[in-house]
């Protein structure tokens, strides 16, 4: 079932579990009150319930690509196995890409698909390549989508390539999607070359 699926080198700490001392984000309910101190230029693209890839299609008009930085099987961290529902042990495959706009890179974006999840239809989900997870998921008419989730990536905090980082906090958001009941958990953090752009 998974013997075509690589699997990712654990010590990379975004690969499933984090390295020894490196601290997994920390994951608020948006809902908690806390947009106050969200940066005002990102906050409508934190909470946008529809596909991140459409709005950054548009946004960049039309100069989007997903540059794919590793996709394969991993263990989540312990917050992601409780977004999951999955048991301590379970491997997970993980996609790691950078949504990139205007050719700079925007978001950097980490989801997780239970091997469970990957059977009917999503199935193909095994093999996106360089095509968007979202333009899959938005086409599918029986998805949900629960509440977002949002967190302050401090500078340094390693669950964000340390190549995409330029020293200053980021803001991510999360949530889980399911299919006939099946979840896959999409993590996406906006990167300085983003923010510099919603803040023009
Ligand atoms: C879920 C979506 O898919 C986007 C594309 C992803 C990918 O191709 O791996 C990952 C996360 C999203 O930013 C979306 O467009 O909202």
């Amino acid at each position: 079932m998974t013997q075509d699926i690589p699997v990712l080198p654990a010590s990379r700490p975004a690969a499933g579990g984090f390295a020894p001392g490196v601290q997994a984000p920390r994951w608020h309910p948006a809902s908690q009150g806390r947009q106050g101190r969200w940066p005002d230029a990102l906050r409508p693209w934190l909470l946008d319930q529809g596909s991140l890839t459409a709005k950054l299609m548009a946004f960049s008009q039309g100069e989007f690509r997903v540059r794919v930085l590793r996709q394969g099987l991993a263990r989540p961290d312990v917050s992601e196995r409780r977004c999951l529902g999955v048991g301590p042990g379970r491997w997970v495959l993980v996609r790691e890409v950078i949504l990139m706009g205007k050719g700079e890179s925007w978001v950097f974006a980490r989801s997780l698909l239970p091997l469970s999840s990957l059977k009917g239809r999503l199935r193909q989900l095994r093999q996106l390549n360089t095509r968007p997870l979202g333009g899959f998921l938005f086409r599918q008419p029986d998805l949900e989508r629960e509440p977002m989730e949002i967190s302050r990536l401090k500078p340094g905090q390693r669950y964000v390539p340390p190549s995409l980082q330029r020293g200053e906090t980021l803001w991510g958001r999360r949530s889980v999607f399911r299919l006939e009941g099946r979840p896959l958990l999409v993590s996406e953090v906006f990167l300085p070359a983003f923010l510099e752009r919603v803040s023009l």
